[in-house]
């Protein structure tokens, strides 16, 4: 399981560990782990040219120690400072005596004014290497402008770019990015992952991500959590000799219209791989279902005449029917609902369910829900899926870059690692829905089929793409390599 923990979280167990150790040594292993990083992703340091942004907080003296280190090994190294009467002294004092020198302020005589931004730029131009240490998680709202035109010369560099504890202008919590901020190459964080490195769009300005282990201890329970193999290949079923097909239990798939019978085939082509016992089909697309996977019950009529299943997906092009949505809310099992199903499902109605309800929107649909509009939902997910599974009382899974899974009851969300934009290809989502309903069928909780299902669904996608474009159907059958990778 990787964690992520928000700023307020991170402070406490920052003092809390502080308060036993010498003054300055948590700020010495950060830049140790921070000089380490650079040098690597620098190969040869002797000679290479360094610029260090430093803003007026600890961010920026990590950013020097680090800077000092790597001068000591020989590389050229500048600091731009863009508060120098409130630079970090103890890091700017070990830059200088280590030969590190500071960019030209705006005050020719003396060199105390801000950075000047032409000088700043001639050596961010010429850089092999740019560390960010504008500011970390000391940040609030937007980048100044001065933080945001250096943020703007570095993209125009050509060097690499090292961000210290996160990227610059993002949100360390939320992962929300207002206005302009450092895009990294590599972004090397102190003690725990920051929500904000997970999430897009800011997880896109981190590049890769390097946690350096600096002795903080976390609470057991994280704000934002990423499972692993290990903790997937725990959740999934598997089949015992006392099992049979209603014990490992069935999954009802209501779908698809005459219009869309695609989507029912590609919801039931995810159900049969997600280790549900047996997939019921309710619907007008029964005949294309059967020629495809004859395997499948299929009934037409109502869903309450269907025969009992241990959980429902409703809704993936299901177009107008909302009978049959309000018909599958009123079963007292756990029920999925994606696409058409979300704006028909009465909200009243998914509120009143004592079963566990899981809705399943991509930006567009939970824009639709929420009443905004579907840039404000993918500029701040975290905000959108916590918000809906609050409005709802229901567990949402908002789909995506960047997939989460948030209970109506709060507490931890999860992110899903192992997605890949080549899902994004028309029916993917339906087989997401089908994968994920089996899972419920087959005991798991709402927010561990959530998250099990996208992650499944990201490999198989990822298996399926492999490098090149592919359908929705290819992604359901890559679903079995999915589960074996993730238990073998
Ligand atoms: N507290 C600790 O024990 C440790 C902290 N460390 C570093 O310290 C950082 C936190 O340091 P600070 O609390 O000093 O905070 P930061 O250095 O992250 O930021 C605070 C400074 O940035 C300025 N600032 C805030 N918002 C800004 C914006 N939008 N645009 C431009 N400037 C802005 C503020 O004026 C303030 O001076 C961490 O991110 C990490 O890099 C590490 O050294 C590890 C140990
Ligand atoms: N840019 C992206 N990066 C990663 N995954 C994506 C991206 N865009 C879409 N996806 C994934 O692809 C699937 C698309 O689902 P959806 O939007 O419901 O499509 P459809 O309705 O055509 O089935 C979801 O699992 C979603 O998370
Ligand atoms: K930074």
């Amino acid at each position: 399981m990787r964690s992520a923990y928000g700023v307020e979280t991170v402070r406490a167990a920052e003092r809390e560990l502080m308060a036993r150790l010498p003054e300055g040594a948590l700020m010495q292993r950060a830049a140790a782990g921070l000089a380490a990083a650079c040098a690597e992703l620098l190969g040869r340091v002797y000679g290479a040219r360094v610029v260090l942004l430093v803003g007026s907080g600890d961010n920026g003296g990590d950013a020097l120690y680090a800077g000092a280190r790597l001068a000591r090994r020989g590389a050229g190294v500048t600091a731009v400072l863009l508060a120098p009467d409130r630079t970090h002294a103890g890091g700017l004092a070990a830059l200088r005596r280590a030969g590190g020198s500071v960019a030209p302020g705006r005050r020719d005589d003396a060199g105390q004014g801000p950075a000047d931004l032409a000088a700043a730029e001639r050596v961010i131009l010429a850089a092999d290497l740019v560390v960010d240490g504008i500011v970390g998680i000391g940040g609030k709202g937007g980048l100044r402008p001065d933080a945001a035109a250096l943020a703007e010369v570095t993209a125009a560099s050509r060097a690499a770019v090292v961000a210290v504890d996160l990227p610059s202008g993002v949100e360390a919590d939320t992962g929300e990015v207002r206005g302009a901020a450092v895009r990294a190459d590599l972004t090397v964080t102190f003690g725990t992952h920051k929500p904000g490195l997970l999430i897009d769009p800011a997880r896109e300005y981190a590049g890769s991500v390097r946690l350096i282990d600096i002795g903080l201890s976390m609470p057991d329970e994280a704000e934002l959590e990423a499972l692993q193999h290990a903790d997937v290949a725990a959740l999934l079923p598997v089949p015992r000799a006392e099992s049979d097909k209603y014990r490992r239990g069935v999954v009802g798939i209501a779908a698809g219209s005459a219009r869309y019978p695609g989507a029912a085939v590609l919801a039931v082509a995810g159900a049969l791989r997600g280790g549900a016992g047996a997939v019921r089909y309710v619907g007008p697309a029964g005949d294309a279902v059967i020629a495809r996977f004859p395997e499948t019950l299929v009934s037409s009529g109502s869903p309450e005449r269907a025969g009992r299943v241990q959980a429902w997906v409703v809704g993936p092009g299901a177009g107008d029917d909302a009978e049959a949505v309000a018909a599958v809310l009123r079963a007292d099992v756990p029920v999925l609902v994606d696409a058409d199903g979300l704006r028909l499902a009465d909200r009243d109605l998914v509120r009143a369910r004592r079963a566990p309800t899981l809705l399943t929107p991509h930006a567009g649909e939970a824009a639709a829900l929420l009443g905004v509009s579907r840039d404000e939902v993918e500029g701040a997910r975290l905000h959108s899926v916590r918000e809906l599974a609050g409005r709802y009382g229901a567990t949402v899974l908002l789909k995506g870059s960047t997939t989460l899974v948030a209970s109506a009851a709060g507490g931890v969300v999860r992110v899903n690692p192992t997605g890949t934009s080549w899902l994004a290809t028309a029916g993917s989502g339906d087989v997401l829905s089908g994968l994920t309903g089996s899972l419920l069928a087959a005991g798991l909780g709402a927010l561990d089929a959530g998250s099990a299902g996208a992650y499944l669904h990201g490999l198989a996608g990822r298996f399926a793409a492999d490098g090149a474009p592919m359908g929705a159907h290819d992604v359901a059958e890559e679903i079995r390599s999915a589960w074996r990778d993730v238990v073998g």
